[in-house]
């Protein structure tokens, strides 16, 4: 299927709305410099865009890249977190200027939104991420989306920008996410490898698709490689957004790719709802569940998990947490909301519905994990 049936931004028919993922190496140069003409030409874009009726999210990396230069700091992984941290907030005061700036140029008016993982893990705040975006989107601003770098750290950041566009597209409902690199596309092995071919095409992401993918950056200023892309070509997927992988390296790329057949369309194979969708992107858990093989075959058939399929709780979850459900062999098959603690969960495992009340000393929920609220991995 063709890139420009799927996410033609001259197109409002096909594509509303737009997230527009912008790599490190792409936006600033080996000296720290944002290279500004060649952002020129995709600002000149994202208007036309805007002219057509499109609405246009820009997810936009550099502030590390920029900042440490700026501060002399050492490249990569030789640089402390506090180092990484303090380059993130002199680069991003810059990057926000420079986008300001060429957005102006073209009667745009920017909005800067520095957001971490935890505000999408949190319903509550991930709503508020939607109703902003959408505000902005309907008074013709563009946002522009980067990691609170300055405060995410470890296990409560992305860290690659690709799933942060991901969950930006599914909070805002976009059509389509775009991510622009410094490669063509996903190949079936590392591009180094002359015999490395590019996929057109790819529907669904399989453990195949996955050993494709390095976690190398090969710029060394990016984060994450082509592993982190296919984990947001995964969270698209679920919210049903369709995903390209793009080279971003010539001037006016956007139109470029759509005058040619580059790059790599991934074609959603999947559409849970929004809550679902949220759900099912989540990274951070309070805990997991084991299950037995009976119990995941029930799961594939669209049942609920009862208390008697599960074999093993871990974590320290309270009713209403988003949880993991691992088969046997440790593997994530599902996640879902929960209906009893962890404490709970440890006393009822294993027993039949009927022995559950007798043990609770109230009447029983009907299922551990009701369907309603299980995604399926
Ligand atoms: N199978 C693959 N196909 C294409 N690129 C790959 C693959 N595996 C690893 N890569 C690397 O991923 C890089 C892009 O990721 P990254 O450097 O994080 O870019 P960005 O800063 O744009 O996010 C490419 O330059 C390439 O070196
Ligand atoms: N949020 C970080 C960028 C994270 C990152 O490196 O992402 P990417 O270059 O897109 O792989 C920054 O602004 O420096």
């Amino acid at each position: 299927m063709p890139i420009q049936s799927l996410l033609d931004f001259r197109d409002p028919s096909i594509c509303k709305r737009l997230v527009i993922k912008i790599g490190s190496a792409l936006l600033v140069d080996a000296t720290g410099q944002v290279e500004a003409e060649w952002l020129r030409t995709i600002v000149n874009e994202i208007a036309t865009a805007r002219e057509l009726g499109i609405e246009v999210v820009v997810v936009s990396s550099g502030a590390i890249a920029i900042g440490a230069k700026k501060l002399d700091f050492p490249d990569g992984g030789r640089r402390t977190l506090a180092e990484a941290q303090a380059s993130a907030s002199v680069g991003q005061i810059e990057l926000a200027s420079v986008w300001s700036k060429l957005l102006a140029e073209r009667r745009l008016v920017a909005a800067q939104m520095l957001l971490t993982l935890d505000d999408f893990e949190s319903r509550r705040r991930y709503l508020n991420i939607s109703a902003t975006i959408r505000r902005l989107l309907k008074s013709g601003v563009v946002p522009v989306v980067n990691e609170n770098d300055t405060i995410a750290t470890g296990e409560i950041k992305f860290g690659d920008n690709d799933r942060l566009a991901a969950r930006v597209a599914q909070a805002c409902d976009a059509d389509g996410v775009i991510l622009l690199t410094d490669v063509d596309g996903l190949y079936d092995r590392h591009p180094n490898d002359p015999e490395a071919e590019r996929l057109a095409e790819v529907r669904g992401i399989t453990a195949e698709i996955h050993d494709m993918a390095d976690s190398e950056s090969g710029s060394g200023v990016g984060t994450g490689g082509m592993t982190a892309k296919l984990l947001a070509a995964e969270i698209a997927d679920r919210a049903g957004i369709a995903l390209a992988i793009l080279d971003g390296r010539p001037e006016n790329p956007l139109a470029r790719a759509m005058a040619s057949q580059a790059g790599t369309i991934f074609v959603p194979q999947r559409e849970d709802s929004g809550r679902r969708a949220w759900i099912g992107g989540r990274m951070r858990f309070n805990g997991s569940l084991t299950v037995d093989d009976g119990c995941v075959t029930a799961l594939r058939d669209g049942n609920s998990v009862l208390a008697a399929g599960i074999t093993r709780v871990a974590g320290n979850f309270k009713r209403g947490d988003i949880i993991q459900v691992l088969d046997v062999a440790g593997r994530e098959i599902a996640k879902g909301l929960v209906e009893y603690s962890a404490d709970d969960v440890e006393a009822i495992m294993g027993k039949q519905s009927g022995e559950l009340e007798a043990i609770l000393g109230h009447a029983p929920r009907s299922a551990v994990i009701h369907r309603d609220h299980l995604v399926m991995m």
